[in-house]
């Protein structure tokens, strides 16, 4: 059987570049491609088995990594743009020609995570972005359809491939909400 996690792990994960400061995301569309601009490093970079997180096509999982909200920016044909799902805790930003989510968005300011985008570095021209370093929400591409006798192999596979597999998020960014939450009581 072969595993197809994503392709920009499948090959081997490419280390980021010191020093790298950001770069433009692009969608799919053959012209008048919708343009993020990113203006730093990303962080936390992950695979993601999430039925929600937007997967390149023939993947079990995403790539996805958070930035300061602030650092980015649509700088051409945000008119295409559609949140997916309003009601979402991430609002998702995708292009309603290919369908590629260029971005998403916490607006809700109490979340743990406020102020942190979601973005999928590797819709990006630039290389050095930072690498993934786990798999998170593993057991929910069971949801969109992998058969549950495949997770073993799937498992197996992340952890050859340097990314340790949780059915949540990593223990530091479980930490860190339940933080959140302990100091908002
Ligand atoms: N089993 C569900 C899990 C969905 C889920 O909770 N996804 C996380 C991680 S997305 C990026 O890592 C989340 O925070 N979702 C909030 C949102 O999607 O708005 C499923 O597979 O759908
Ligand atoms: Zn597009
Ligand atoms: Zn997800």
């Amino acid at each position: 059987m072969s595993i197809n996690i994503h392709p920009a792990v499948d090959n081997g994960i490419r280390p980021a570049t010191p020093g790298f400061s950001g770069g433009t995301l692009l969608c799919d569309c053959p012209e008048d491609k919708v343009e993020v601009t990113i203006k730093s490093q990303t962080a936390h970079n992950h695979v993601c088995g999430c039925s929600k997180c937007w997967k390149p096509a023939g993947a079990l999982f995403s790539q996805v990594a958070v930035v300061s909200k602030d650092a980015v920016s649509v700088t051409a044909n945000g008119h295409k743009l559609k949140v997916v799902d309003p009601t979402a805790t991430i609002q998702r930003h995708a292009c309603s020609g290919c369908g590629v989510h260029m971005f998403g968005r916490i607006e809700n300011q109490n979340h743990p995570f406020y102020g942190l985008d979601f973005v999928h570095t590797e819709r990006s021209p630039q290389t050095g972005w930072a690498a993934p370093e786990f798999a998170a929400f593993v057991s929910s591409i069971i949801e969109t359809g992998t058969p549950p006798e495949q997770m073993g192999a799937i498992r197996a596979r992340l952890n050859e491939l340097g990314l340790p597999p949780y059915d949540c998020l990593s223990p530091p960014l479980m930490d860190a909400i339940a933080t959140h939450v302990a100091k908002s009581r």
